[in-house]
């Protein structure tokens, strides 16, 4: 081809591949040799030019055999030189014009000719264009192949001479046919710069779409209509334990992965939500069990919606697929926790923070009565026995605040209002910030089993037979006494009683008989001590009496003595009488012995004296005391025949006003004189640890006689009331009231000329039976009197609540006034306390004019004492009235 006509050519060649040019256009190729030919170029396909139809008879660019041209005659030749001119010039144009860049290009690559399009496109000119490197001036190949023009197409990112950038698609076409050469080429270029904006476009979206595909926590899987993987992200691969490759290669269908209905089944292929929807159109979810190659199942909440083909059809179908393997874990947790609460045998209550129920299980309901509905919204207060101090509960909720949990046993009451024991362990729940959102109380009823353990407590503690403490409990008992006898420089009194000839009983009448004795001396043994004192079976017929803390150990004698005349009535067994008695060795802690061992066995050695002096008697391991003990036994012996003779005295002291002298009041003393001790006080004598029956009848006596003296004195114009001392212990029973009532009947004295004088320690008595027994006093109209006023002090409060109608203030205080002004601040405060509750008061002891003098500067009105009057016999008592009552 001539070299003029290869522009030409070559931009119809380019426009053809570029499709601008309109296939059939005709031109004039001049053959190498000078003819010329008019061919016509023929696109055949797409961009590449295969194939030439050549009008007279040249063939040109088949893809087999040579160029050729045929010789033309000379006028034709002038012609057809103006046919090319023309030709040239409107190829040139086309060349110039084409809306394409073309450059031509020798094998090397350098550009030979480029058109005005190629120049504008790569920003440069003709000079700076011609004779460079077509690569240079195109820029970056976007290809990664070794030579960017090993492809016919690529495309280019090129930076033009002004700096802006522009992406080329670049054709390359060779001239002529490969000889295994480089030929030289025609380039085209086209500003793709559009296109390659929106590729990027999409790629960038599909990018956007991949991260997020990639950050969901849920599998995305895209499944064609044939079921085969088009687009997974990373978290269904991980939910199948698959790696990448695997998942994009995934069918359900082929065995890779094993699934599984929710009842354990294998799950069949057609029910997969993703399949059922490629098969309807419609979207299906379900739960599918996924047993992983690692030998986990993993359960996943399936949901696959279908993309539409245009005809109607699913062309694809999208599962999402979330993990729901640990929501099923928490779930199944839940339901069993559920089962368990319901189903437990111990109750379980739930409540909030603030201690409002929120939940209770049947076993609450059987141990508490309550049901739920009754208690939900309450708090467990309602549970509450009553028998726990707040302390109990402060304790409880200490102990939850700082290790979060109690465990105990505590009573509560049921419905019906019976107590029952709870073994409780509460549990404070936390919420995962930590913060208390629960607790939780697990119960179970121990009533039964508390029961139980008590009866075997009492058992390995008590004697079966007789019920009373065994040798254990009173060794346990004895070694508690002993410390705090020391720590309070108390005695005790330990008392060994062995039974007298019990042999012959149980020989005589038969075991069952002895047992019933045995059991028979244990109550009266019982009821001759106060609650504080312990009785215990030592073994057979042997029983100890401990008396922890007597303040004489002289008294325990009489305590003895007690003992044996409550066991010298026979007692009755199956119909018989059966009579007994029992000796008693004494010991002294710390007197005897500084340890319970040795007091016990000095106990053991004085009751071997007892039996060796006879039985029926005690002994004391020491024999001064037994001395001691004799006497007194003696001297009650006494007492109680001078009382059945009348043979005991009445002494009368008056009680003064004293401002003017007058007597408010006549005492009356019980007096009997015994060779040894002389004159006693016979009640003060028998005192506490006495017989009760000779109190008892020492006080009738002197009431009776006091009552009678007071109607004397009243009958001779003379009468004051007449005041009576009654033992302490006699406040304590009912028969004082009666003693009282029939005294004064029998007299015919009125009740108030009686003044009953008690000891003050009788206000402390928390004996319930001395309340009754001075509110039945003050209803029969007896004045009551405090006698040794001043030595106890929380009794003041009990002044008005008994009616107290005089104070007589212990004579200690009236003894000590001259010498201390303490007492004498002391006394101040008394009177001014009687004074402030309307209750006379009056100074015992009255012995000098210092002490009459004070008393009176302290604005006590009444006195008695030796000063005012001595202590008179009757005639005396009768005459001392008289003149006082003279006026
Ligand atoms: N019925 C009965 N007898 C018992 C029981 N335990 C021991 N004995 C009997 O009590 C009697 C105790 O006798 P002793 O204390 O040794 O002698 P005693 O006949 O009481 O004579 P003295 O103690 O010397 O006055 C024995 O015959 C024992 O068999 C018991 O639980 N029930």
């Amino acid at each position: 081809m001539h070299k003029v006509d290869r522009p030409g050519f070559f931009g119809i060649a380019a426009s053809l591949i570029a499709g601008l040019c309109a296939s059939g256009s005709s031109y004039v190729l001049l053959a190498v040799t000078g003819p010329w030919a008019q061919s016509r170029l023929v696109p055949l396909l797409g961009s590449a030019l295969v194939g030439l139809s050549i009008a007279g008879g040249l063939a040109w660019g088949q893809r087999r055999g040579r160029h050729r041209s045929r010789p033309l005659p000379a006028d034709d030749a002038a012609s057809a030189r103006a046919q090319i001119d023309v030709s040239e010039a409107r190829f040139r144009d086309i060349f110039e014009q084409a809306a394409v860049g073309i450059a031509l290009c020798d094998a090397d690559g350098v550009v030979e000719q480029a058109n005005a399009r190629f120049l504008d496109l790569v920003g440069r000119n003709t000079h700076e264009t011609v004779g460079r490197r077509l690569e240079t001036l195109l820029g970056t190949p976007e290809t990664t192949a070794p030579h960017p023009f090993e492809h016919a197409t690529a495309s280019w990112r090129c930076r033009r001479a002004d700096e802006t950038d522009v992406w080329l698609q670049v054709s390359r076409t060779p001239c002529g046919e490969g000889t295994g050469q480089a030929l030289p080429f025609i380039a085209t270029v086209q500003d793709i710069t559009h296109l390659h904006g929106a590729a990027a476009a999409l790629a960038e979206e599909e990018h956007k779409l991949r991260a997020v595909l990639g950050t969901l926590g849920e599998g995305v899987i895209m499944r064609d209509a044939d079921g085969r993987v088009v687009l997974h992200n990373t978290a269904a691969a991980r939910i199948f334990g698959l790696d990448d490759a695997d998942t994009a290669a995934f069918h359900i269908g082929s065995g890779q992965l094993r699934f599984v209905r929710e009842d354990g089944e294998p799950h069949a292929i057609d029910e997969f939500p993703s399949m059922q929807t490629l098969r309807d159109g419609e979207a299906h979810s379900g739960v599918v069990g996924v047993a992983r190659r690692d030998g986990s199942t993993r359960w996943l909440w399936v949901h696959s919606k279908a993309i539409m083909a245009p005809e109607g059809t699913p062309s694809a179908v999208v599962s999402s697929i979330a993990d729901i393997t640990r929501m099923r874990e928490a779930e199944t947790r839940l339901r069993l926790a559920d089962r368990a609460i319901d189903h437990s045998a111990d109750a379980i209550m739930i409540t909030t923070a603030e201690g409002l129920i929120l939940r209770v299980n049947p076993a609450f309901t059987r141990i508490t009565g309550y049901s739920a509905d009754e208690v939900i919204g309450h708090t467990p207060a309602l549970l509450r026995s009553g028998q726990h101090e707040p302390a109990f509960y402060a304790t409880l909720w200490e102990s939850i605040r700082r290790t979060g949990s109690w465990q105990g046993d505590i009573w509560n009451r049921h419905k019906d209002g019976s107590l029952f024991a709870e073994r409780l362990s509460i549990s404070a729940v936390r919420d995962a910030s930590g913060r208390l959102s629960h607790y939780v109380a697990v119960f179970s009823d121990v009533t039964e089993a508390r029961a139980k353990e008590q009866r075997a407590l009492h058992m390995a503690h008590h004697d079966p037979l007789t019920g009373l403490p065994n040798r254990n409990l009173m060794a346990d008992r004895l070694e508690r006494a002993l410390s705090r006898a020391t720590r309070d420089q108390r005695q005790v009194v330990l008392m060994f009683l062995d039974l007298d000839r019990f042999k012959e009983v149980n020989d005589s009448h038969g075991h069952a008989v002895g047992d019933a004795l045995l059991k028979g001396v244990a109550r009266r043994l019982e009821d001759c001590v106060r609650d504080s004192d312990s009785v215990a079976r030592q073994a057979g017929d042997e029983f100890l009496i401990l008396l922890p803390d007597l303040e004489d150990g002289g008294r325990a004698g009489q305590v003895a003595a007690k003992i044996l005349s409550a066991l010298s009535a026979p007692v009755a067994v199956e119909g018989r009488h059966i009579a007994i008695s029992a000796s008693i060795g004494i010991a002294l802690f710390p007197t005897d012995a500084r340890d319970a061992d040795t007091l016990l066995a000095h106990a053991d050695t004085a009751l071997y004296h007892a039996k060796g002096a006879g039985r029926n008697t005690f002994r004391y391991f020491t024999e001064s005391m037994n001395a001691e003990a004799e006497r007194r036994q003696r001297v009650e012996q006494q007492l109680r025949a001078a009382l059945a003779h009348d043979r005991l005295q009445l002494a009368f002291q008056p009680l003064r006003h004293l401002a003017d002298g007058r007597i408010v009041a006549m005492e009356i003393l019980c007096r009997w004189r015994d060779s040894l001790f002389g004159d006693i006080d016979p009640a003060h004598f028998v005192a506490e640890t006495g017989d009760v029956a000779l109190l008892e009848a020492i006080d009738r006596w002197t009431l009776a006689r006091a009552c009678r003296e007071a109607a004397r004195w009243h009958a001779a114009g003379a009468g004051v009331p007449v005041a009576v001392n009654v033992s302490a212990r006699h406040f304590r029973r009912d028969s004082l009231v009666d003693i009282v009532g029939d005294a004064l009947a029998d007299a015919g004295l009125p009740a108030a000329q009686l003044e009953i004088e008690m000891p003050e320690r009788i206000l402390h008595d928390p004996d319930p039976q001395i309340a009754t027994t001075l509110n039945r006093l003050k209803r029969l109209g007896v004045r009551l009197v405090v006698d040794e006023f001043g030595t106890g002090c929380d009794s003041l409060t009990r002044l008005k609540a008994y009616g107290i109608d005089r104070l007589k203030m212990d004579r200690s205080l009236t003894a000590g006034l001259e010498d201390s002004p303490d007492q004498q601040a002391i006394m101040n405060a008394m009177i001014a306390l009687g004074h402030h509750l309307d209750i006379e008061v009056l100074a015992e002891g009255v012995d000098t004019a210092g002490q009459h003098d004070r008393i009176m500067a302290a604005g006590c009105r009444l006195g008695q004492g030796r000063l005012l009057d001595a202590p008179m016999n009757p005639a005396a008592a009768l005459d001392r009235l008289k003149s006082a009552a003279a006026p």
